[in-house]
């Protein structure tokens, strides 16, 4: 399933001007504050209707001002989480896992279990949503807008109003949502981590337009982007798979840049991962270092080098991969770094942090 979009709409002081495509598995929507994100999220779900333009799912027209065509938000077959979960209070968290069920008039209990096993949420169906961890409640707001069965799902920063650990329950969950539901996810974050992670497309949006959309790899680790992201969370997305647990509590991962080390992942030999590795993690190095602690080395060739004013990026091809190097300009023109030159990116098997790592290709 796919959801094209092409909207404008015009609010006193605000234009939106905005196109793209979403094809399954989760397209995150970054940008700042009054960018225009719930905007967009809103005339999908049918919320609001756009001055001009044309919303289809599949072929199925949502909206279109060439025709006049408005499908009313009961009709659209669209799932919807906000921040807060949203559950009714005065039902138990089966009844209100079976409210969305309702609407769609299914009645498939086998269905019901696997979301319920996909979401880890089958111990609590019998209490109501006061008892429940904010984290718990949104698992919940997740199920029920999948087993309305709909044919995509909204998420409107769904993650913002938790901590840090329960984002970090939940995430996993997310992760198996966009990997098996096979629908399209739109989901609008402020968090550059939670796109890295989650990702599969990403919308930059900038003042009601859109500046740069594709494959998460790819935008993230594109210099030009970056300072939209955030230079701090500028750094690419690697696929890996699981070689070997080692002896010494290192990880051993293939990957399409050669094998890289991590501090243990727990997680069976064979599973697909896909690593965050941030630019300011990574140095470079004219010859093949020898005697230093950083256990991974990789051969790369310089793409491009960007100065900006955090310092510079590097973009380097490795494999068939792209990995990003943020260095400092003194040190650019010490190493003469220029496109195709061969050098070598260090990565240090602790620099990956637990949560840089999620599952599923990128
Ligand atoms: N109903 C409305 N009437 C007038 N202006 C509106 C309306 N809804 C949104 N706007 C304006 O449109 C702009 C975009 O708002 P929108 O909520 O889409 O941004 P956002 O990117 O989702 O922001 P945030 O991340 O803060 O939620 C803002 O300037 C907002 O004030």
């Amino acid at each position: 399933m796919m959801l094209k979009l092409a909207i404008r709409h015009e609010f006193p002081g605000f234009a939106l001007d905005a196109g793209f495509e979403a094809p399954p598995g989760v397209t995150a929507l970054f940008g700042k504050s009054g960018s225009g994100k719930t905007t967009i999220v809103n005339a999908v779900a049918g919320l609001m209707r756009p001055d001009q333009g044309r919303i289809e799912v599949d072929g199925l027209i949502l909206s279109d001002s060439a025709s006049g065509r408005f499908l009313p938000p009961h009709r659209r077959g669209v799932g919807y989480v906000f921040q807060e979960g949203r559950l009714f209070p005065h039902l138990t968290v089966r009844q209100n896992l079976l409210y969305g069920r309702w609407f769609a008039r299914m009645k498939d209990g086998a269905r019901f279990s696997r979301i319920v096993d996909l979401l880890g949420i089958g111990d609590l169906l019998a209490r109501r949503p006061g008892a429940l961890s904010g984290g718990e409640k949104q698992r919940v707001a997740l199920g029920r807008a999948i087993l309305s069965n709909p044919r995509l799902l909204l998420m409107d920063e769904p993650l913002a109003a938790l901590d840090e650990a329960r984002k970090a329950e939940i995430l996993p969950y997310l992760e198996r949502l966009r990997d098996e539901t096979g629908l399209p996810i739109l989901y609008v974050s402020h968090s550059a981590a939670e796109v890295a992670r989650l990702a599969t497309t990403i919308v930059l949006i900038e003042a009601g337009r859109v500046l740069a959309a594709g494959p998460a790899a790819t935008i993230l680790s594109d210099p030009a982007t970056a300072p939209v992201l955030g230079l701090r969370e500028a750094g690419a997305i690697l696929s890996a798979r699981i070689e070997a647990q080692e002896e010494d509590g290192l990880t051993r991962l293939a990957t399409g840049a050669g094998p890289v080390w991590l501090s243990r992942i727990t997680a069976a030999e064979g599973s697909h991962l896909r690593l965050r590795i941030l630019a300011q993690d990574v140095m470079l190095a004219l010859q093949r270092p020898s005697g230093i602690s950083a256990l991974n080395v990789l051969p790369v060739t310089v793409r491009d080098v960007t100065p900006g004013e955090g310092g510079v990026l590097v973009r380097l091809e490795a494999g068939d991969e792209v990995i990003l190097a943020r260095i400092t300009a003194r040190s650019t023109a010490g190493l003469g770094l220029a496109p195709g030159m061969r050098v070598y990116a260090v990565l240090k098997a602790v620099s990956v942090a637990p949560g840089s790592i999620g599952t599923g290709g990128p």
